[in-house]
């Protein structure tokens, strides 16, 4: 495992010299500035999470961009001042930097806190502790990355107002999560969140679902029904895979979107709908509207705001945490110690997870089934990973496994197989579409 890295930038030698005779210090790999370039540009390139900076006036301008850096997310700062008041070293510590300590310096609580972190960052990198998670979350979301972190300030803001949203992200990468998250954080809290999938709903059925029908409206309407805008009605609706709706469907959302109102099927009496719309698709938007399966006018009439969420693969060191994140969760639920081996977590690491967090579920809930103890590389069922073997001689499936989850393993490995296309997939299952949203439905809320 890597050792955690810090980074050194003191041009004052005393300083540079009690700071490198710490202990705490010599156990992280160190990196010491090179004096004559920018310390900003050189920690921007290193792969440091903790940086001790001497704060020197003459390098104002390195403190104006770290306001807006990423590395903030990133990195554990400790600066080191004279303690002239510094209004933009300031506006670092209410960003919530890290440390600054005044000249003079109390080494030993410099010391001390150095060691806490090496110890934190020690265990992020350690083999899987099997029963805790490390990884932040925000709402529903869990991840500690950069492009996380982003995404999470997007929510809140957009959360803030009233607009429409729309979400845009790789399947499985965490839109309903997403949308759900915005809600959570909205005034429209504590009225419900609808979610449906616009590729499950029948055309026959889907002016019913969305809007509702009264009572005799059609053969086998024997009661009035609730669409989906009266159901999240003051709160949210989130109308997934938006893309995969009948044409001509969308012609009447957009209506609906413009004048507020809609009446249910076979009823007189005009609703006025007071939703707040969150649309998603894993589709290419401009593909998807030259070949006219999606128009253009119901985008821009829903992407007020489009909220991108990063697929796995550049979630720097999630797809680990997450690992680890679920198995801890699964194993709190069965009361089992499983755990993932070092080179498991390294084979998890370097993988691209086409199929996104969704697949890594899926992968550790697999490896559980097949681990006893301790989950090896053999037991992640990912044909991509190459020398991956399966998990046993024949077709993967262990004697006596569970029939629900061969079935869930042949779902999740068809769906990845069609890069995520749920009719494909559906078709050769030969199961409905309707039943493949259900099974999967099941199975993303199965922990
Ligand atoms: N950041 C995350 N933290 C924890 N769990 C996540 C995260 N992102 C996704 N998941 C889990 O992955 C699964 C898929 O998530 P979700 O349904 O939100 O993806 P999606 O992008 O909407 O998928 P689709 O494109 O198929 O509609 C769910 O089980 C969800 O709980």
């Amino acid at each position: 495992m890597p050792s955690p890295k810090l980074f050194i930038h003191t041009r004052d030698p005393s300083l540079a010299s009690a700071l490198l005779s710490l202990e705490s210090v010599r156990q992280f790999e160190l990196m010491v500035s090179n004096q004559t370039e920018c310390w900003l540009e050189q920690l921007t390139n290193a792969q440091c999470q903790v940086a001790l900076i001497e704060v020197d006036n003459m390098e104002q301008a390195s403190f104006a961009a770290l306001q807006d850096s990423e590395l903030l997310n990133r990195v554990e700062f400790s600066f080191f001042s004279q303690g002239k008041p510094d209004p933009l070293l300031d506006q670092v510590m209410q960003k919530g930097a890290g440390f600054h300590y005044r000249a003079p310096v109390n080494y030993s609580l410099v010391d001390a806190s150095l060691r806490e972190s090496f110890i934190e960052l020690s265990d992020n990198t350690r083999p899987a502790s099997s029963n805790t998670s490390h990884l932040d979350q925000f709402g529903q979301l869990v991840g500690s990355s950069v492009a996380m972190h982003s995404l999470y300030r997007t929510i809140r803001k957009v959360a803030a107002t009233t607009t429409n949203a729309f979400i845009i992200g790789e399947s499985g990468s965490g839109k309903e999560l997403v949308a759900n998250t915005l809600h959570i954080f909205s005034e429209r809290s504590a009225a419900p969140f609808v979610a449906i999938n616009c590729g499950a709903l029948s055309p026959e059925l889907i002016d019913s679902e969305l809007f509702g029908h009264v009572k005799g409206a059609f053969t086998g309407a024997y009661k009035d029904h609730e669409g989906v805008f009266e159901q999240a009605q003051g709160g949210t609706l989130f109308l997934d895979e938006i893309t995969e709706m009948p044409y001509e469907h969308q012609v009447k959302l957009l209506r609906v979107l413009e004048s507020g109102e809609y009446k249910p099927v076979g009823g007189q009496n005009v609703k006025t709908a007071n939703v707040r719309i969150i649309a998603a698709t894993n589709r290419d938007l401009g593909e998807a509207i030259k070949e006219e399966t999606f128009r253009e006018d119901l985008y821009f009439r829903l992407a007020q705001f489009p909220i991108s969420v990063p697929p796995l693969r550049e979630r720097e060191d999630d797809a680990r945490g997450l690992a680890q994140h679920f198995l801890a969760y699964r194993n709190a639920q069965d009361k089992t110690q499983k755990s993932l081996s070092a080179s498991t977590l390294d084979k998890i690491q370097a993988y691209s997870w086409p199929g996104n967090v969704r697949e890594l579920k899926h992968t550790i809930e697999r490896a559980c089934i097949l681990a006893n103890d301790v989950i090896e590389p053999e037991h992640l069922i990912i044909n991509s990973l190459g020398d991956t073997e399966q998990a046993d001689d024949g077709h993967g499936i262990p004697v006596g496994m569970r029939l629900d989850d061969i079935e869930k393993i042949a779902i999740t490995e068809t769906l990845k197989e069609n890069d995520g296309n749920k009719t494909d997939t559906a078709q050769q299952l030969g199961i409905s579409v309707k039943t493949l949203y259900n099974k999967l439905d099941k199975y993303d809320s199965s922990n």
